[in-house]
This record gives C-alpha cells, structure tokens and sequence, in this order.
C-alpha cells in the first residue's frame, strides 16, 4: 500500500479533501488523550471560549476544558493540561475543548472525511487506523505554525512519525522526543522561570505510542464529536 502525504496548516486546511489528521502535541490532543484514557466518552471540539460555555449549559454534567494564550480559562473546569486529568476517573464523561491551535485545525478542516486528531501519545494507534482505510491520501494539519512565528516542529516531528509509521516503517522514536523538546513551545515548558506551562506537560507530551486509541471526529448534529477507537 503506498500513501501519498500533504501538509496543511491552520490557514490551508480548509482546502484539503480525503483523510485529514489533525496534529497538536503541545497540548490539545495530548490532553483530549489523557481524558479518553480516564474514561471520557466524547469530546466536543469548539474554536471559541463562549461556544465551549454555551455547550456546557446544554450539556449538564460535562466539563469544558482548554486554554486562551496557553493559560486556563475562567470559568472552565480544566486548563489544557494532561498533568491536570491524569489519575482521574472520568468514566463516561463528556468534555468540551477549546484551544487556540489545535481545535482550531479541526474545526477548520471542512472537507476532512475522515478526520482525526493526534499526537504522539497516540500515534502508533491513529497509524493502525489510518492504514485499515487504505486512503489514497493522508494531509496532516500541523497546528503548531501558530503564532505565525513559531515553526510547529513539534507537530511536524509527530507527523512525519506519522508518515514513516503509515509507509510500514519502524522509524528510531529517539529523535522524536527530542524535536518537541527543541521547538518553540518546548523550550517554555521546559523554563522554571515559567512555572504557568508546567513541565511535567512536555513529558506527557513525549510519550509515545503511550496509548492504543485514535481519535477520531465525526459531525453529528453541527457538531465535531471526538471518540476514542481501539485499534
Ligand atoms: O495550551 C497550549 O499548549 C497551546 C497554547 S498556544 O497555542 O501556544 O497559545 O494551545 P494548543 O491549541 O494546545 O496548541
Ligand atoms: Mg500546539
């Protein structure tokens, strides 16, 4: 089976058609990982605080998650935080998410079908996914390019474990960790001096392979409806 790979970004990927996979490792889709691993059933992916507000009151009982410049949201429950939902229990949950990069990329992937989020936590499961269905295609949207100037490498570094992993390759993960540790967002989570982007993320984030689910989105009543499937 040979894939042919495309890159989008945030501003491009509207235009990509076919199977579509939408990366954030630091830190959306490392986070909606770690809730699906605590037991959350769904997660409804929003681009703006008051859609994720507003889907809570519509929702009793779920809870909204995410960040604003990185930082938590008043009036959220959670921050965009893997360290914030480890070792909870979740059974059944529904979450709503809000980011500034990565639930965006999703939400502006109009002609994804399918359309999946990742990061490196759940690479080697999304690979697995991807490859049952045989696509032609494969278009990763690398979230990361965001402010314009950052260069998204950590994302880019997931894609192309991404690519090697979908070609039937069992790339060196050694490199991997490393890129994310280098690029722009790692740099600050590594920073003691900036306590507010907790370091213990960029572990989290540089896990591979640590779970056996993709996440896959669906649009079910105008909504984006993330789930976790086994693979
Ligand atoms: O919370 C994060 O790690 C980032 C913040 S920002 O994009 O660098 O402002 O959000 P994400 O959407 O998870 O990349
Ligand atoms: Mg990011």
């Amino acid at each position: 089976m040979t894939i042919q790979f495309a890159r989008a970004d945030n501003d491009t990927c509207g235009d990509a058609t076919g199977a579509v996979v939408v990366i954030d490792v630091i830190r959306a889709f490392t986070t909606a990982a770690f809730a699906f691993a605590a037991g959350a059933a769904e997660i409804l992916l929003v681009s703006t605080v008051e859609e994720a507000l507003a889907l809570r009151d519509r929702f009793p009982g779920s809870y909204v998650m995410g960040e604003v410049d990185g930082l938590p949201v008043k009036g959220f429950d959670f921050s965009n935080s893997p360290g914030d939902l480890f070792g909870r229990d979740f059974q059944g949950a529904r979450f709503i998410q809000r980011t500034s990069a990565g639930t965006q990329g999703v939400v502006r992937s109009i002609g994804a079908e399918p359309l999946l989020a990742s990061s490196f936590v759940v690479a080697g499961a999304t690979a697995r996914f991807v490859r049952q269905l045989a696509p032609e295609c494969v278009t990763f949207v690398v979230t990361g390019i965001y402010p314009p100037e950052r260069d998204g490498d950590e994302d880019a570094a997931c894609a192309d474990y991404l690519a090697a992993l979908l070609a039937g390759d069992a790339p060196d993960p050694t490199p991997f960790p490393q890129r994310v540790r280098n690029s722009a967002p790692g740099l600050i989570f590594a920073d003691p001096a900036h306590p507010e982007f907790p370091a213990i993320d960029l572990g989290y984030a540089t896990d591979l392979d640590r779970f056996d689910f993709a996440m896959l989105v669906e649009r079910r009543d105008g909504l984006l409806v993330m789930r976790p499937v086994r693979v």
